[in-house]
Order: C-alpha cells, then sequence, then structure tokens
C-alpha cells in the first residue's frame, strides 16, 4: 500500500477506491511503539506478523482515519532507525510523525502529544502491540468521546477474582461487580488529556484513563466484544498467529 499527501485509500469493506471523506479531520492518533519489551524479551513490535511487522498493522489501518499529518509514532529512544525502515520498506511513503518515547509508557505518550500538530480535537492513543484493534471500535470510541470526553474499550471480568496472601493461599473472594478488563484504543478530548498529563507529568499510570481520573475527567468505558490481544509474553504471539489467518482489517 503506498500512501500519498492528498490521496487517501479508504479502508477495505467500506470502498476499494481512493477516497477523501473517510479521516476525521478532528482526530490525532498517537500510537506508542516506545517500550522495551522486557516481559516478552526482545523487540516484538518488529517481528512480522502475517508479512508485515507487529507496530505496522494499527499504523496501516489508523492511518486513513486521523487527520492528515496526525498520525504520531513513538519509536523507542535509540530504535528510530529500525522502526523508521521497517515502515519505509512496508508502507512507502505513509505519513507518520515520528517521535522518541520515554522511560515509562507515560512518559512516551507526553512525547506523543507532544508531536500532534492540533491544539483541539480528540486524540486516540493506541499499543502498537495490540495489533487487532479495528477502525470501527476506533470510531464508535471517537464518538463517544466527542459526547463525553473520554471513551476507552474493555470487556466486563468474567472469571472469578480471588486474592492471594502472597504465599499462594487464598484470602479472601473479591468481587468482579463492575470490573472490566481495558485495552487501547483510549480515546480523548485533546485538550483535557494535555491538561491531565501536565497535572500529573512524573506519575507512571498503566493507561491514559487513569491519568484522565486523577485529574477528575469522566471517561466512559465501551465494551468492546472483538478480539483486541496485547502482545506481552511470546505466548500472545502464538495465540496471536492462531487467530490472525483470514482476518483482514
Ligand atoms: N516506555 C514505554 C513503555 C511502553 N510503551 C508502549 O506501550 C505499549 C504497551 O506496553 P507493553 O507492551 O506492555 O510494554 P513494554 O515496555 O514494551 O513491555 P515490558 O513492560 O514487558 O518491558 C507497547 O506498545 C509499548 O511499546 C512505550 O511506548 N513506551
Ligand atoms: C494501556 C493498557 O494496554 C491497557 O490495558 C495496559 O494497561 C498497558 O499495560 P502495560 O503495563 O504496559 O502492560
Amino acid at each position: 500500500m503506498r500512501f500519498t499527501a492528498n490521496a487517501r485509500i479508504c479502508r477495505p469493506g467500506r470502498s476499494a477506491e481512493l477516497c477523501a471523506d473517510c479521516c476525521m479531520d478532528d482526530l490525532a492518533v498517537v500510537i506508542v511503539a516506545g517500550g522495551s519489551a522486557r516481559r516478552f524479551g526482545g523487540n516484538k513490535l518488529l517481528l512480522e506478523l502475517d508479512g508485515l511487522p507487529l507496530f505496522l498493522h494499527c499504523v496501516r489501518r489508523f492511518l486513513p482515519a486521523a487527520a492528515p499529518g496526525c498520525l504520531v509514532v513513538v519509536h523507542p529512544r535509540g530504535g528510530g532507525d529500525e522502526f523508521r525502515l521497517a515502515a519505509e520498506r512496508f508502507l512507502p511513503d505513509a505519513p507518520i510523525v515520528w517521535t522518541a518515547g520515554g522511560a515509562f509508557r507515560c512518559a512516551s505518550v507526553q512525547a506523543g502529544l507532544a508531536a500532534i500538530p492540533l491544539r483541539e480535537g480528540i486524540v486516540a492513543i493506541h499499543d502498537a502491540a495490540r495489533p487487532l484493534a479495528s477502525v470501527s471500535l476506533l470510531e464508535t470510541l471517537a464518538e463517544e468521546a466527542r459526547r463525553s470526553g473520554g471513551a476507552i474499550p474493555g470487556k466486563p471480568v468474567t472469571d472469578t477474582l480471588k486474592r492471594s496472601d502472597g504465599g499462594g493461599m487464598i484470602a479472601g473472594t473479591v468481587s468482579r461487580e463492575g470490573l472490566w478488563r481495558v485495552e487501547t484504543p483510549q480515546v480523548f478530548d485533546l485538550s483535557r488529556l494535555r491538561a491531565a498529563y501536565a497535572a500529573n507529568p512524573e506519575v507512571d499510570f498503566t493507561d491514559d484513563a487513569g491519568v484522565m481520573e486523577a485529574a477528575g475527567f469522566p471517561c466512559r468505558v465501551v465494551h468492546n466484544p472483538e478480539e483486541n490481544i496485547k502482545v506481552t509474553y511470546p505466548g500472545d504471539m502464538a495465540l496471536l498467529n492462531r487467530h490472525f489467518p483470514g482476518r483482514r482489517q
């Protein structure tokens, strides 16, 4: 797929033709790919999945949805060349804005926010390690974020939850009432997310909705029935490979 500055490619399923109407002009996308993949044991994001490096799956899918010049990829500090070369090889001329990440996920997100050439609108923060997230999920969340200021995808917890005493003995049962396992993309009002990070620039939250919560901004959780695996351990890659064949956009 070749990207050009003024011809945008519709995602398969909607239309096979070039289209200028698919992007959301108020939407910036930050793909965080700046991690060190310690639990995986090596840079998972450059591994090929279905013929494309892992981190480029969401880039390819989300580029046509973002406002022109508003898709940022945050690469690991010191690892930019490998990521740029991979993008140039697999998605020539894709209009990606590149920036270097930080030591923690939140630092990488802040670097991404600083690289967005918009003052207002909405922003989707997405883990490059989640290659299956769909454009329709992004659109649903974007719509909700415009209404309520923040929307994140997730799945209600269905297993019974136990707390252990640390030594393997059960210390109690935790109610799963109202509990969700949350994912990315997480979509927010851009000015609010910037303000939320400015209020807590050093704290390492595990997701961006946590930063919004700490700053007192409301967010909604939206049920995502689709598979949205995050590659964290090597076994996740094997799982993903099993799910991937046949899946397109
Ligand atoms: N300093 C960091 C840490 C994480 N991420 C990104 O955030 C997403 C989710 O993080 P995860 O994959 O769990 O983090 P890693 O740091 O890569 O893995 P680990 O914690 O095992 O080292 C990934 O796309 C990862 O590249 C990032 O951009 N910058
Ligand atoms: C943001 C996230 O993907 C939501 O599930 C997750 O919290 C990232 O966590 P990690 O600590 O980087 O694995």
